[in-house]
C-alpha cells in the first residue's frame, strides 16, 4: 500500500518515512500543496499524511478540492500549530485523524495503518464548511491538545460527556465550544448549576412541573430539560445534586423522556447532556453520596481538564489574552514584559484560569505603566486582595469597576442585569444607612424611594439596618 508524505521538516519526514517502510509501506515524498497535487494526480494512495504549514500554503485549507477529488482517501494531519483552531479545523475538513507535534511515530503507524485499512470507504466524517474563527479556547500545552483532541471527537455525536477539573478551569468553557463547534450548535445551549439551586426546586428546574403541582406552581413550568430541546444541556456541579434528583435524572437518561413535576405526559428527550465537577466522585459513590449507576451513564467520554499550575507554559498566552480582553471591556490597554510573563508562570494559582483572568483584570486596571514588568508586578502578586487600596492610577471610575465585576463573578447571561442591580444597591444602601444611621425614613428620603420599597430591598439583600444603629456613648 502506498502512502503521499507532504512534510516540509526534512527530518521530521525522514523519521516518518522510515518507520512507515519499516510496515511495508511504499512512501511518496513531496514538501509542498503543488508536489502533493501533482503526486496525486499520478496515482492512487491508501492515505495522505500531510503538514499544515507548508512552503506554499496550508495543508489543511486546501484540502477541500483533495476531498471533491478524492473522497476515499484517509487524511491524517500532523501540526505544530496546536491550538483548537487546527484541532478543529482539521475535523471539518474530515480529517481521519490529527496529531499535534511532537507526536509518539508509534501511534502515528498505528493511525496510518488502521487509516489505510478503511481506504476506499467513504470518509467518517463529511465535508463541510469551516469552523467560526475566534474559538474561545487559549492554550497549546501538551494537555490541553489532549483535551482537544477529545472534544473533536465529540462533536458529531451525541455521546454523553463528563467533564472533570478543579474549579476555573474552564469545565463550562469546554462545554461551551463542544456546543459551538458541534452538530447542535444551532439548537438552545442551557446551562444548570446544580449547586446553586435549592434541594427541593432542582427537579422543578430540571424536568418543569405542571400548574398546581405544588404551592406556589401557579402556572405550568418547561424545565430545562425541554428548553434545551435540540441543543445541550450543560449540567455543572453535577456532584452536588441531591440524591433524589440523581435518582430522577437518571431515569430520564435510561428512558431518553422526561415527566414534568404533577404531570402524567411523557416528554421525548432530544438533548445533549454534557455534565461537570469539580468533586472527585469516586470517593462520593463509595460514601453512599452519588449513584454509581448515574455516574456510569454520565462519563461515557470523560474530558479530563488539567489544574493551570499543571500546565504553566500556557500562562503567558493566557495572560495575553486577558489583557486583550481586559482592554475591549474598557479597561486600559497594557503590556506584560517577558520576565513579568515568567514571573506570573511560576505563580500557583489555586483559582486556576479564573484566578488568572481575574488577577489580570485588576492588573489591567490597577498598573501605573502601560508596560508591566516584574517588579512593578511583585508587589500585586504578594497582596492580591488588598492591591485595590494600594495609591496607584487614581479612584477608580464606575465603568471600569463595572468590568470588574463582571470578570470577577461572570454572572450567568440572563441574570446579569439583576444580579448586576443588587450589586450595586448593597454598597449604596449600605453607604446611606451608614449616614442616617439606620434610620430608614430618612435613608429612603436621601435615596428618593419608597420606603416600603426600601424596606423589603433590605430583606431580598440580607442587610440588617439595625447594625447601623447609632449607639449612645
Ligand atoms: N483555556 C482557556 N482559555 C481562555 N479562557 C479560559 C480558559 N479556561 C478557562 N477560561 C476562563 O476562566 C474562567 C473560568 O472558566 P470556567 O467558568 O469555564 O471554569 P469552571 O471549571 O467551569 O469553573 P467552576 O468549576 O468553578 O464552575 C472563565 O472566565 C473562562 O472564560
Amino acid at each position: 500500500m502506498s502512502i503521499l508524505l507532504v512534510e516540509d521538516d526534512e527530518s521530521i519526514a525522514i523519521v516518518i518515512t522510515a518507520a512507515l517502510e519499516a510496515e511495508g509501506f511504499d512512501v511518496a515524498r513531496c514538501d509542498s500543496i503543488a508536489g502533493r497535487d501533482r503526486l496525486l494526480l499520478e496515482r492512487r494512495y491508501s492515505a495522505l499524511v500531510t503538514d499544515v504549514m507548508l512552503t506554499d500554503g496550508d495543508g489543511i485549507e486546501s484540502l477541500g478540492q483533495v476531498r471533491a477529488s478524492h473522497p476515499d482517501l484517509p487524511v491524517i494531519i500532523l501540526s505544530a500549530q496546536n491550538t483548537l483552531d487546527t484541532a478543529v479545523r482539521a475535523s471539518d475538513k474530515g480529517a481521519f485523524e490529527y496529531f499535534p507535534k511532537p507526536f509518539d511515530i508509534d501511534e502515528l503507524v498505528r493511525t496510518v495503518r488502521q487509516a489505510a485499512g478503511q481506504s476506499g470507504q467513504a470518509g467518517a466524517i463529511g465535508l463541510e464548511d469551516e469552523a467560526g474563527q475566534g474559538l474561545p479556547l487559549v492554550g497549546r500545552s501538551a494537555s490541553m491538545q489532549a483535551v482537544y483532541r477529545m472534544i473533536t471527537r465529540v462533536l458529531r455525536n451525541d455521546l454523553t460527556v463528563l467533564i472533570l477539573g478543579e474549579s476555573g478551569t474552564g469545565k463550562e468553557l469546554v462545554a461551551e465550544a463542544i456546543h459551538q463547534l458541534g452538530h447542535r450548535q444551532h439548537g438552545p445551549f442551557v446551562a444548570v448549576n446544580t449547586a446553586a439551586i435549592p434541594a427541593d426546586l432542582i427537579e422543578s428546574e430540571l424536568f418543569g412541573h405542571e400548574k398546581g403541582a405544588f404551592t406556589g406552581a401557579v402556572a405550568r413550568h418547561v424545565g430545562k430539560f425541554e428548553q434545551a430541546a435540540g441543543g445541550t444541556l450543560f449540567l455543572d456541579e453535577i456532584g452536588d445534586m441531591p440524591m433524589q434528583a440523581q435518582t430522577r435524572l437518571l431515569r430520564a437518561l435510561q428512558s431518553g423522556s422526561i415527566r414534568r413535576v404533577g404531570g402524567r405526559e411523557e416528554v421525548r428527550i432530544d438533548t445533549r447532556i454534557i455534565a461537570a465537577t469539580n468533586k472527585d466522585l469516586e470517593p462520593m459513590i463509595a460514601a453512599g453520596q452519588f449513584r454509581e449507576d448515574l455516574y456510569y451513564r454520565l462519563n461515557v467520554v470523560p474530558i479530563h481538564l488539567p489544574a493551570l499550575r499543571e500546565r504553566a507554559d500556557d500562562i503567558p498566552a493566557l495572560a495575553r489574552h486577558f489583557l486583550v480582553l481586559a482592554a475591549g471591556e474598557g479597561l486600559p490597554r497594557r503590556q506584560l514584559t517577558e520576565e513579568a510573563l515568567i514571573l506570573l508562570s511560576q505563580q500557583p494559582w489555586r483559582g486556576n484560569v479564573r484566578e488568572l483572568r481575574n488577577f489580570i483584570y485588576r492588573l489591567a486596571l490597577l498598573a501605573r505603566e502601560d508596560i508591566i514588568d516584574a517588579a512593578a508586578l511583585e508587589p500585586m502578586l504578594i497582596a492580591p486582595s488588598r492591591a485595590e487600596e494600594a495609591p496607584t492610577g487614581g479612584p477608580v471610575s464606575l465603568e471600569q469597576a463595572v468590568a470588574l465585576w463582571l470578570a470577577a463573578h461572570q454572572p450567568a447571561a440572563g441574570t446579569i442585569y439583576d444580579a448586576a442591580l443588587a450589586a450595586f444597591e448593597k454598597p449604596l444602601f449600605t453607604e446611606i444607612l451608614g449616614q442616617t444611621g439606620g434610620n430608614q425614613l430618612r435613608a429612603a428620603q436621601i435615596l428618593g424611594i419608597n420606603r416600603n420599597t426600601l424596606r423589603k430591598r433590605l430583606v431580598d439583600l440580607a442587610i440588617d439596618p439595625d447594625h447601623f444603629l447609632r449607639r449612645p456613648v
